[in-house]
């Protein structure tokens, strides 16, 4: 058995006390959100319209049909791949390897929901069914950090996460005590990540699209652009597929509860509240209005677009020409810090580009209610607090050549603000 390791790493997210109200306050706050976007006032800071029973939350049906979407996720995770990437470098000096086939995942469940949809499957009966699905993914969620929390058990000392390692028990099985648990080549973390909840997302949309098709005779203006900009973000996080493995996520953070929840069920069921506000609450939404709003997602994305494809290939290869003219700045490690460029804007760019799409997606919702604002609200929060995360451990990373980044580039998202 491993020892904890990391017991003096810095206890984040508020310590056990914070962990242990968090793994009540997210799922309790998912569902919050589920009930209210279906209510007459929508009303994102008081009481939910109804306490749901147990039959509303349980469904033997709605737990299949969730099984069955991870085991066809995980069937897809496992065809041939067009390309195996490495990760960056371990403890241990090794690397491990991922199949780089996420896109074609997207094309395949694509293809075979429109097979389904063609031969009779009432996709637009899936919006009845988020309540119980969600209650599933969170059970699913549950159970299954359990057993990563009990694997790493067994795990070696090296395959263990800096953070997640503290002892404490509610901690660990919060933040994750392994940092890339696997079974063979069957990597968790990675395949939860990026398929089964991001896929299912869309998903969702898209059978909230098809329900309000069915109930109006055709999908909204503001339906379709919340469709499109989504799809647009999730296609292009699985066309990047490999940029994932840079993240901080799969870099630093162990896997346990918080990312397992995040993953299966807070990104598909959460994310998607802009479509399911527009379901029950209609919104007239003009051409003009729709080309500004269309303009802003575009301005993120090319923002978010940009900077992680300059730093991607700047990591990959510092030579390469299309970053090879950038100014840097060298560190102790040997690595280089861009400063010109994005990265010279401000030190979180990519940060900056998605918080701007993130207004994008909940504009065409108006701006009678906060309910759809809420993924704003909340992602400039997680967002202000992963960069805080990141700059403790840039700061350990590069030292010097850190604080120096930091006087170059004062600002760390919105530039003379923040
Ligand atoms: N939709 C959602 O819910 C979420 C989306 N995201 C998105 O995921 C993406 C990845 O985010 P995240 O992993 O947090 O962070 P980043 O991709 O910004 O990665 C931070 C790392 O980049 C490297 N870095 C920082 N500054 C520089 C520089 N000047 N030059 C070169 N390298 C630098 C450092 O690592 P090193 O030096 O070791 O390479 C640092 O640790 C972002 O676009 C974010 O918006 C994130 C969270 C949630
Ligand atoms: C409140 C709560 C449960 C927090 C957990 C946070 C997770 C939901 C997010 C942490 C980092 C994420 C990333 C994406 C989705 C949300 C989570 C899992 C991401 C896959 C979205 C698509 C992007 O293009 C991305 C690949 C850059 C991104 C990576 C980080």
């Amino acid at each position: 058995m491993a020892p904890p390791q990391g017991s003096r790493a810095p206890l984040e997210f508020g310590g056990p006390l914070g962990a242990a109200a968090l793994l009540l306050l997210l799922p309790a706050t998912m569902f919050h959100l589920l009930l209210v976007a279906r209510s007459g006032p929508a009303r994102l800071l008081g009481p939910p319209p109804y306490l749901p029973g147990p039959e509303a939350l349980w469904s033997p049906r709605a737990l299949l049909l969730w099984l069955a979407w991870l085991g066809l996720q995980a069937a897809l995770y496992l065809l041939p791949a067009r390309k195996v990437a490495e990760g960056q470098e371990l403890k241990d000096k090794s690397r491990l390897r991922y199949p780089i086939n996420g896109f074609q995942a997207l094309m395949l469940t694509a293809l075979l929901v429109g097979l389904g949809v063609s031969a009779g499957l009432p996709l637009g009966a899936l919006p009845e069914m988020l309540l119980p699905l969600a209650f599933a993914a969170t059970l699913t969620a549950f159970i299954f950090s359990l057993f990563l929390y009990v694997k790493a058990l067994l795990a070696p000392a090296s395959a263990l996460a800096p953070g997640g390692n503290s002892g404490n028990p509610i901690y660990d099985f919060f933040l994750g005590r392994e940092l890339n648990p696997r079974i063979c080549f069957f990597d968790f973390k990675y395949f939860c990540e990026l398929r089964p909840g991001l896929i299912g997302w869309v998903l969702i949309n898209l059978a909230l699209l098809v329900q309000e098709a069915e109930l109006r005779g055709s999908p909204s203006l503001a339906m379709w652009l919340v469709n499109g900009f989504q799809l647009l973000y999730v296609g292009d996080a699985l066309w990047h597929e490999e940029a994932v493995l840079t993240t901080m996520d799969i870099i630093h953070d162990g896997f346990g509860f918080m990312l397992a929840f995040g993953d299966l069920a807070w990104v598909p069921f959460t994310y998607s509240l802009q479509a399911q506000f527009l379901l029950y609450h209609p919104q007239a939404l003009g051409l003009p209005m729709a080309s500004v709003i269309c303009l802003i997602n575009a301005t993120g994305y090319y923002i978010f677009r940009g900077a992680n494809s300059q730093k991607n290939t700047f990591r990959k290869n510092p030579s390469d020409p299309r970053v090879a003219d950038l100014e840097t700045i060298a560190t102790a490690t040997g690595r280089q810090l861009l400063v010109s460029g994005w990265w010279g804007m401000v030190r979180h760019p990519n940060y900056l580009g998605d918080l701007i799409m993130a207004l994008a997606w909940s504009l065409p919702c108006g701006v009678s209610h906060l309910l759809p604002y809420f993924y704003l609200l909340y992602f400039t929060a997680l967002l202000v607090h992963r960069e805080a995360r990141d700059e403790r451990q840039c700061q350990q990373k590069y030292g010097l050549a850190w604080h120096e980044y930091c006087r170059r580039v004062p600002y760390r998202i919105v530039p003379y603000i923040y």
